[in-house]
């Protein structure tokens, strides 16, 4: 489809939604006499927002905090109950053979197979202008997986595959039973629906698989603010093994800490969340925008691993990114706060609960159990055990960068020259000039593959291999900034060891 047969299908979307009763208007009545052409333009406009998701919602107007942006009624949600109206799949779906699906597996299903409808599905008009793929690490093929270079993440990108693959073959007998199209039957297919899901279902308190909510769907992401990590305190930290972990919108959960978890509840409540009285999703502006700006929602706590584990993107200032180090067991076997609680924050400097058990760890045997309460309360022991502590950081921050096959220099040339693959118009010469920078460049070109443009004449990397670079592209991205939080690490440590070896004071000698 061209330039201007996308906007004029998309605005023949927004019509159908504004039909349906969705709305940016606070005061809209359903019963209006005239029939709308939008659903937005009282509040919102579809705007691309190069640096922070592409497609997003930019406000139309100048807008308070709390204000009620966008509405969108419960029988326009695209939920299993919703779909399952279909005779034919309901009958087949409810079979006890396929009791053991989960409900997400069930929804990825029922999605293929209204899929499978094409134009006469009911949904049609919004199905046109979902993405046609994504970049979450279920859709990593080995080179990007390398490419991420930190054990941690290729393992969670193995896990990440491997149980799409798995819930695929769980879901294959129902697929067949459906009848879906060879298409719809594959692999990728799954990816595109699981993916789907998880990058943009919405929580509704009747269905652990949540929702699709056309047009609200359409708000981008940015992270709950410092004042989550604020909420980092003693009180919440002992507490966290006994909470539960919430259920995310995208029905996954996070590892995180209890007082982040009460956070994000509250965090949901500003943002939006299903309205019984009103029967309707509603969205709420979290703060004040100026007309113009974009207007983004926080889907959720996540590092960046998270977001590429669930929603294939990652950002540049993640304020609840974190970076663990391998501990032994002895180092936090004397505390019992959770081990997920011990890591590195995105400004370098390590958690309360790292700094506070290897607080107790460098502590002597018999000196342990009288200092536990300052421990716990977060003091620092004396300055040679600090000293003592942030030494052992800094020698693991400096081994575990100078394990991995590159630095942060190379990485970001790497990345200035993924662009120039990118943005190169005869990828022959690209490939001829490129071969001579070696490793992982060259790695790229022998798996890539070349196919001839509309003309004829030149060549181009197929859709396959563009999609590869995307995926290179967060992978680089996404060590940089792993690599950034240790050598601020370095930097933190190094310079605290200065300041208090310069001060040469330590009440209590303790290592
Ligand atoms: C719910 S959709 C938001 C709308 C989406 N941009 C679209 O055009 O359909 C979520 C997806 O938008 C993208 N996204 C959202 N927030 C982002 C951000 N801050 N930076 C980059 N990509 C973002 C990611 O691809 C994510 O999976």
């Amino acid at each position: 489809m061209g330039g201007a047969e996308q906007e004029e299908s998309f605005e023949r979307f927004l019509k159908w939604a504004a039909n349906l009763g969705i709305s940016d208007c606070p005061t809209n009545l359903s019963h209006h006499s005239q029939k709308p052409t939008s659903c937005l333009g009282h509040s919102l406009t579809v705007s691309q927002f190069p640096d922070a998701g592409r497609r997003g919602l930019g406000a139309a107007r100048d807008i308070k905090k709390g204000e009620l942006v966008l509405r969108v009624p419960k029988s326009v949600l695209i939920t299993r109950a919703s779909l399952l109206k279909d005779e034919k799949l309901c009958s087949v779906v409810n079979y006890k053979t396929y009791s053991s699906l989960s409900p997400t597996q069930i929804l990825a299903v029922c999605l293929l197979y209204e899929m499978g409808k094409g134009r006469s599905s009911w949904w049609y008009p919004y199905f046109m202008h979902l993405p046609r793929s994504y970049d979450i690490l279920a859709s990593f093929s080995e080179f990007e997986m390398q490419a991420l270079q930190v054990d941690d993440a290729i393992w969670t990108t193995e896990k990440a595959v491997s149980k799409a693959k798995s819930e695929w073959k769980e879901a294959n007998l129902l697929m067949e039973a459906l009848k879906l199209k060879p298409q719809l039957l594959t692999f990728r297919a799954w990816v595109w629906a699981s993916a789907t899901i998880s990058s943009r279902a919405l929580h509704i308190p009747w269905d652990e698989a949540g929702c699709l909510c056309p047009v609200g769907d359409l708000f981008n992401y940015a992270a709950p603010g410092e004042e989550s990590n604020d909420l980092e305190n003693v009180e919440h930290l002992v507490n966290a093994s006994s909470l539960e972990d919430t259920s995310l919108s995208n029905g996954e959960t996070t590892d995180d800490l209890a007082g982040d978890q009460v956070d994000i509840r509250s965090e949901r409540l500003t943002d939006g969340g299903f309205d019984e009285n009103m029967a309707a999703y509603c969205f709420y502006a979290r703060k004040n925008y100026k007309k113009g700006n974009q207007v983004l929602l926080g889907y959720g706590t996540y590092t960046n691993l998270e977001l590429l584990e669930h929603y294939g993107f990652l950002l540049k200032e993640n304020p609840n990114d974190k970076v663990f180090i391998p501990l032994e067991p002895s180092m936090y076997s004397f505390v019992s706060w959770p081990k997920y609680s011990m890591y590195i924050h995105q400004d370098g400097k390590p958690s309360f609960t790292l700094l506070s058990a290897l607080r107790v760890w460098a502590t002597p045997p018999n000196h342990r159990r009288s200092i536990s309460h300052l421990a716990y309360s977060g003091s620092q022991l004396s300055a040679d055990n600090e000293i003592s502590v942030l030494k052992w950081m800094l020698k693991n921050c400096i081994v575990i960068l100078n394990n991995l096959p590159t630095i942060i220099e190379e990485d970001s040339l790497l990345l200035s020259t993924i662009d120039e693959i990118e943005n190169f118009h005869n990828p022959m010469e690209l490939r001829k000039l490129l071969c001579a920078s070696g490793g992982e460049v060259c790695a790229f070109l022998e798996g890539s593959d070349l196919q001839k443009g509309k003309n004829g004449s030149e060549l181009m990397f197929s859709g396959k291999t563009k999609r590869v670079i995307e995926r290179w592209r967060l992978a680089v991205q996404w060590r940089i900034r792993y690599k950034k939080i240790l050598n601020d690490c370095i930097s933190y440590c190094t310079e605290t060891i200065n300041s208090l070896s310069s001060q040469n004071i330590s009440p209590m000698r303790t290592k």
